[in-house]
C-alpha cells in the first residue's frame, strides 16, 4: 500500500490492490417485497503482484452467485465481518489469472438486497406519493449506503464509469444519475419496461443513484430539464426555472460543465436532505418549493459539485469540506454573480451562524471532536459525524483566503486550475494547500498568506481561529430588529412592531433575524405571541423560516406552537429540520416528550432509515424510551 494513501477508514474494501474500473449493473425493481433483484459486473484491475481477492463493501445482499464473466467460472465467495470495520464485506477468491499486477477480469455477482438492511433504497407505498396510484422509490447513497444496493467499493477514493438497464412496471419511469440511453419492452415479460443508462465519466460509488416513479418532466433550460411527479411538475418548473443562469455563472468560473445533462429530481418530502448531488441529475427536497425561488440556492450547490465533489472528490470522508467547503464557496460565488456581492455575503453570514450554533451543539452534546474541518472518523459512522461544518467552516476558510489574496473574484483563476489538475480524480487537504502556495507562490513570497493558522483552521475543534469580515449591509436590518425583539421587557411595548419591519426583508434576511433571536435567552410566550401577530410566521409557506420560527417557540416553550412542530414532524423527513425539532422537543418536558414518541412512532417508516435512526438515538438519549 502506498504509505502516503490513507486507509479509508469507511470502507473495508481492498483497494489499494485491485480496483473497479466499471460496473454493469442489471436490477429487476419488485414493489412488492421492496427488493431489487440484480446481477453487477465489475470490471476489475489489479494494481500490485499477488492479490488473491476482491474485498467488497456489502450490507445485507443476499449473494446468489459469483462468477468469471470470461470463463465462466464460479468463484468462491464468503460474506464477513472483518475486525475493526463498520459493516460486513464480500471476499471473493481471484483466480490465479489475476495473480500479477495490471490483469484484467469481469467478476459477475448476482444477489438481491435486504429490505430490512438496506439504508439506500426508500420504498414508498402509493398513498405516500402526490398521485396516489404508484409506488416510488429513491436511493441515497452518500456517504456509505450504497454497499447496501451494490457490492462496491465503497470509498470515494475509488471511481468507475457504470451502465445500468432497470426493469420496472410499464407505467412507471427509471432514472440514474446518468445519461439517459431510452427505453424498451423488456425481452420476456410484456409489463415491465427496461430503461437504459451510461455514465461515462468516472464516479465514486456514493454518486450512484435511482428512482424509479410515476415521473414527468419539463424542459427548464437547453440543458436542464425538472422531473416529478405530475402534479407537481409546472410549480417545480418556474422554481427553478434560474438553473441555466447559475449554471452558465459556475462555467465562468471553474469552466466548462463537463456532465452533459443537468436535470433536477424534486422527491417526495420524506427525502433526508435539501439536495444530493448526485451527477446528470440533481436531487431535490420539496421543501425549496418556497413559491418564490428564495430557496434556489440549493441549486447553486447542487450544480456546484459538478465540478466540486463530482469532478473533484474529497479523497476520504473525513476530507469531507474538500467537497462542502468548496462547493459553499462556489455556490456563493455564484449567488454574487447572479445576484450581487452583498447577498454572498449575506449567505456567508447566515452559514456563520449556523455553524456556531452545530458547533456549540455538539460541544454540549460532548462531541467536539466532531467540530474539526478535518475530523478523525476511526470507528464513527459518517452519518453520526455529519453536520454543516466542513460546510461553513470550509467555505469560510476559502473567504478569508480570499480576502487575504485580494478580495473578491482573487480564487476564482485558483479554482479553475485546482479544478483542471485533480479532475476525474480524489483529493485531500494536503494536497490542495500544497497546490494553493505553488500556485500563489508570489503572494507567499511576499507575506501575504503569513497570518493564516493552518492547523487551527484544519485539524482544531471548536469555532476557527477568526471570523472573516462579511459586510453586514443586508444584515443590519435583521439584528438591529432581533435586538429590539430580544429587549421587550414589558409586553405592552410590542406596540412599537408592525408587519411592516419585514415586509422589505429577503427570505435569508428573516432567517438572519430569527438565527440571531435563537442566540438570546428564550423568547417568553406573550412575546412569541406578539411576534406571531405581527408576523403571521405561523402561516409561512417557507421551510427555512418555518423551522427557525417553530424553534425560537419551542425555546419559549409556548405550547400552542407544539401542534405545528408535530404537523411539520409529521409531514417532512429533510434531517435538517426534523432532527433540531425533535431534540428541542425532548427538551420541552414529559408531555412534549410524550408527543415526540409518538409522532416517532407514526412515522419511522415515512422517514428515511439513517433519518429514523438519528431521532431514535435522540428519542433513547432523552429517556423517551
Ligand atoms: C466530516 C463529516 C464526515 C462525513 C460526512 C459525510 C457524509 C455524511 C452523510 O451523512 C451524507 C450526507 C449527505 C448529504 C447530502 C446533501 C447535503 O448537502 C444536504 C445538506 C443538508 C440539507 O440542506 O438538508
Ligand atoms: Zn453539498
Amino acid at each position: 500500500m502506498d504509505p502516503c494513501r490513507r486507509k479509508d477508514t469507511c470502507s473495508s474494501a481492498n483497494s489499494w490492490g485491485v480496483v473497479v474500473s466499471h460496473w454493469d449493473w442489471e436490477v429487476a425493481v419488485d414493489f412488492p417485497s421492496k427488493t431489487l433483484t440484480c446481477t453487477a459486473t465489475l470490471d476489475i484491475r489489479t494494481l500490485t503482484d499477488g492479490v488473491g481477492s476482491l474485498i467488497l463493501d456489502c450490507v445485507g445482499l443476499v449473494v446468489s452467485e459469483v462468477s468469471s464473466r470470461e470463463s465462466g467460472e464460479s468463484l468462491a465467495y464468503q460474506v464477513k465481518q472483518l475486525d475493526g470495520e463498520l459493516t460486513p464485506c464480500l471476499d471473493i477468491s481471484l483466480p490465479s489469472t489475476c495473480a500479477k499486477k495490471g490483469a484484467e477480469l469481469g467478476v459477475r455477482i448476482s444477489y438481491k438486497t435486504d429490505p430490512a438492511l438496506c439504508a439506500a433504497v426508500q420504498w414508498l407505498e402509493p398513498s405516500q406519493t402526490m398521485g396516489k396510484k404508484h409506488p416510488y422509490l429513491y436511493t441515497q447513497c452518500q456517504a456509505i449506503h450504497a454497499r447496501s444496493m451494490l457490492p462496491c467499493q465503497d470509498t470515494p477514493s475509488v471511481k468507475s464509469t457504470f451502465s445500468a438497464k432497470v426493469a420496472v412496471a410499464c407505467e412507471l419511469v427509471a432514472l440514474m444519475g446518468a445519461e439517459r440511453l431510452g427505453s424498451e419492452p423488456h425481452a420476456s415479460n410484456p409489463t415491465l419496461t427496461v430503461f437504459s443508462f451510461r455514465q461515462n465519466v468516472p464516479i465514486p460509488s456514493y454518486l450512484a443513484a435511482l428512482v424509479v416513479g410515476a415521473l414527468e418532466s419539463k424542459r427548464i433550460g437547453p440543458r436542464s430539464h425538472v422531473w416529478c411527479e405530475k402534479e407537481m411538475v409546472e410549480k417545480a418548473a418556474w422554481e427553478f426555472e434560474e438553473t441555466e443562469k447559475m449554471l452558465s455563472a459556475a462555467e465562468e468560473v471553474v469552466g466548462e460543465y463537463l456532465w452533459g445533462q443537468y436535470d433536477i429530481l424534486v422527491l417526495p418530502p420524506s427525502f433526508a436532505y435539501g439536495g444530493m448531488e448526485n451527477p446528470c441529475l440533481t436531487f431535490l427536497s420539496p421543501s425549496l418549493l418556497a413559491g418564490d425561488r428564495s430557496l434556489a440556492n440549493v441549486i447553486a450547490h447542487e450544480l456546484s459539485h459538478s465540478w466540486t465533489g463530482n469532478l473533484v472528490t474529497n479523497e476520504n470522508w473525513e476530507e469531507f469540506w474538500m467537497n462542502e467547503g468548496f462547493t459553499t464557496f462556489l455556490e456563493r460565488r455564484i449567488a454574487a454573480k447572479v445576484f450581487n456581492e452583498k447577498e454572498r455575503h449575506l449567505q456567508a453570514s447566515v452559514g456563520w451562524n449556523q455553524m456556531e450554533d452545530a458547533i456549540r451543539s455538539f460541544e454540549k452534546q460532548g462531541k467536539a471532536h466532531y467540530t474539526p474541518l478535518v475530523p478523525e472518523l476511526k470507528g464513527l459512522h459518517p452519518d453520526d459525524v455529519f453536520s454543516c461544518i466542513p460546510y461553513e467552516k470550509g467555505s469560510s476558510f476559502l473567504f478569508f483566503l480570499e480576502t487575504l489574496l485580494g478580495g473578491p473574484g482573487t480564487l476564482d483563476g485558483f479554482l479553475k486550475a485546482y479544478i483542471a489538475k485533480f479532475r476525474y480524480g480524489t483529493v485531500t487537504t494536503e494536497q490542495w494547500k500544497q497546490f494553493l502556495l505553488e500556485y500563489f507562490h508570489k503572494e507567499v513570497s511576499n507575506g501575504v498568506l503569513e497570518e493564516v493558522e493552518w492547523e487551527k483552521w484544519i485539524r482544531e475543534p471548536g469555532m476557527p481561529p477568526l471570523k472573516p469580515m462579511f459586510d453586514t449591509t443586508l444584515a443590519d436590518a435583521s439584528l438591529a430588529l432581533a435586538e429590539k425583539w430580544a429587549a421587550v421587557q414589558d409586553i405592552s411595548s410590542t406596540s412599537q412592531f408592525s408587519s411592516d419591519d419585514i415586509t422589505n426583508m429577503s427570505s435569508l434576511a428573516l432567517q438572519y433575524f430569527l438565527d440571531v433571536l435563537k442566540t438570546k435567552p428564550p423568547l417568553s410566550v406573550q412575546v412569541l405571541e406578539a411576534m406571531e401577530k405581527t408576523y403571521s410566521f405561523n402561516r409561512t409557506e417557507n421551510a427555512e423560516i418555518k423551522y427557525r420560527w417553530l424553534r425560537l417557540c419551542l425555546r419559549g416553550r409556548w405550547s400552542a406552537s407544539y401542534p405545528l412542530v408535530i404537523e411539520l414532524l409529521s409531514k417532512q423527513g429533510r434531517m435538517k429540520y426534523i432532527v433540531p425539532l425533535y431534540r428541542e422537543l425532548c427538551e420541552c418536558g414529559e408531555e412534549a416528550k410524550a408527543m415526540a414518541t409518538a409522532t416517532f412512532t407514526a412515522n419511522e417508516h415515512f422517514y428515511q432509515m439513517m433519518a429514523a435512526k438519528k431521532i431514535s438515538d435522540i428519542l433513547k438519549s432523552s429517556g423517551c424510551f
